[in-house]
Order: C-alpha cells, then structure tokens, then sequence
C-alpha cells in the first residue's frame, strides 16, 4: 500500500517523512493561497532532498497549461498532481501537458468524488493520465482536495474497480480511518493532509511526525488483495 503525505513544509521536513515510510512526499508550489503552500524554490529544494528516499509529487490548481508546464519545469517532481477547479484542464489539456513536460515525468489526476459525472471523469482521465486520486470537494479551498473531510467511499470502491490505473484515495484520512477505508476502496494508495498536521496557529501548520507514523501503520496492516 502506497502512503503519501502532503505537504512537506521545508526539505528537512520532506525527508523526515520519507524516513518514516512515506512513498511519496506532496509539495504545494505556488502562491494562490492554498493551506499547504510553500514557495517553487522550496518545493525544488525538497525534490533534490527525496531523490533516492522517496518519490516527490507537486500539486498544481492552475487552469492554463503552459504556466502547469512552467511550474512542473522549475519544481521538476516526480509526480506532477492535477487538481485545479473540476474540469477546468480536460483529458486532452492533459495530453497537451504531457508533452511540455520533463521526461519521465508522471502525471497524477485528481477526481472530485460526489461531483456530477464523477465515474466518467475518472474513466475519460485515467486514459491519459498515471494515476487518479480520488479527493473529496469543498468550496472552501481553490481546486479539488484540502476538504479535510471523507466522501461517499463506496462511490470510490466502483471508480477503482473501473479503470485500470493506480488509484490513491483521499479526503480526511487518518490513523483512525485509514484501515476501514482500504478495506472499502481497495485502493492502491492512500494519502492524507489535515488530520496528519500539527496546527501552528494564523493558519500554519507542520507535520505531526507521530500522527503520520500512526497513518504509514494504519495503512501497512491492511492486507492487500
Ligand atoms: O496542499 C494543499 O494545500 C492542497 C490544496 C488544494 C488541493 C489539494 C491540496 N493538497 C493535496 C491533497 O491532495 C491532499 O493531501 C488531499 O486533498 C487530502 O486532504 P485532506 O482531506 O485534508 O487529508
């Protein structure tokens, strides 16, 4: 079961996960005002610092390719996560990124589970994308993710059991849920942010080392069909 985290606040911190057991350490490049967000040069700096410990994956909100493009160029992740506004940068924005971008570089899309035509999104995206993860939706937060709250998880069982690629489920996952969720989805990964963070006030925060061993636990002892 592949666990990643969001979002390492420093390179330090990116490493520190990694040496817990994350797979895949989640960065927030930008400056839109996301709760994650820290700065491309830090987001660069921690992928220098995973590589060989963990894979690195960056998020983008953004609608317009070429600036996904030139983020993606600059922060240089493993893993390039889609999540802006549902719909906002179609299956065929996608092909179209893929061929500004690093090579080798993957693609990660994200599915706002519960949103209208949600199974067909997944299917019309898992065609061009690496892997889906499936997120819950709140209007509190620019893009699909950061709810903090879980969805309808038998929506999420029927979109793994329909489309081929890897699939990492999120949305309010902790040590205290992750299990049943595995065992509802079967997902191939699961992922979590604010239920594994440790509120710093004015609305910062740092990982809660303690809560994300409990998750990589959690997760680890779900037997894996
Ligand atoms: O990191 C952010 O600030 C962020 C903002 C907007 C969309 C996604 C974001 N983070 C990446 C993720 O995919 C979260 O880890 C995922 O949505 C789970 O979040 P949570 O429900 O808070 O565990």
């Amino acid at each position: 079961m592949i666990v990643q985290i969001y979002t390492a606040q420093s390179a330090d911190e990116a490493v520190a996960l990694a040496a817990l057991g994350v797979d895949h350490v989640g960065l927030t490049p930008t400056s839109v005002g996301l709760p994650g967000q820290i700065t491309e040069a830090v987001a660069a700096e921690a992928v220098d610092a995973l590589r060989g410990r963990a894979r690195s994956v960056a998020l983008s909100v953004e609608v317009d390719v070429d600036e996904i493009a030139r983020m993606a160029q600059a922060v240089r992740p493993d893993i390039l996560h889609l999540c802006g506004e549902i719909g906002a940068v179609g299956p065929e924005d996608v092909r179209r990124l893929r061929t500004l971008l690093p090579a080798g570089m993957e693609i990660m899309q994200a599915i706002a589970v519960g949103a209208d035509g949600d199974l067909a999104m997944a299917r019309a995206y898992a065609e061009v994308a690496d892997y889906l993860i499936l997120d819950s939706y709140t209007t509190d937060v620019q893009g699909v993710g950061a709810a903090g709250v879980t969805h309808d998880w038998s929506r999420s069982a029927e979109i793994v059991a329909s489309v081929s690629v890897p699939v990492i489920l999120a949305g309010g996952l902790s040590a205290d849920n992750v299990a049943e969720a595995i065992a509802v989805v079967r997902p191939w990964g699961v992922d979590s942010l604010t239920r594994t963070n440790r509120p710093l006030g004015g609305g910062r925060f740092e990982k809660d080392l303690d809560a994300v061993s409990a998750f990589v636990r959690g997760a680890a002892g779900v037997p894996t069909l």
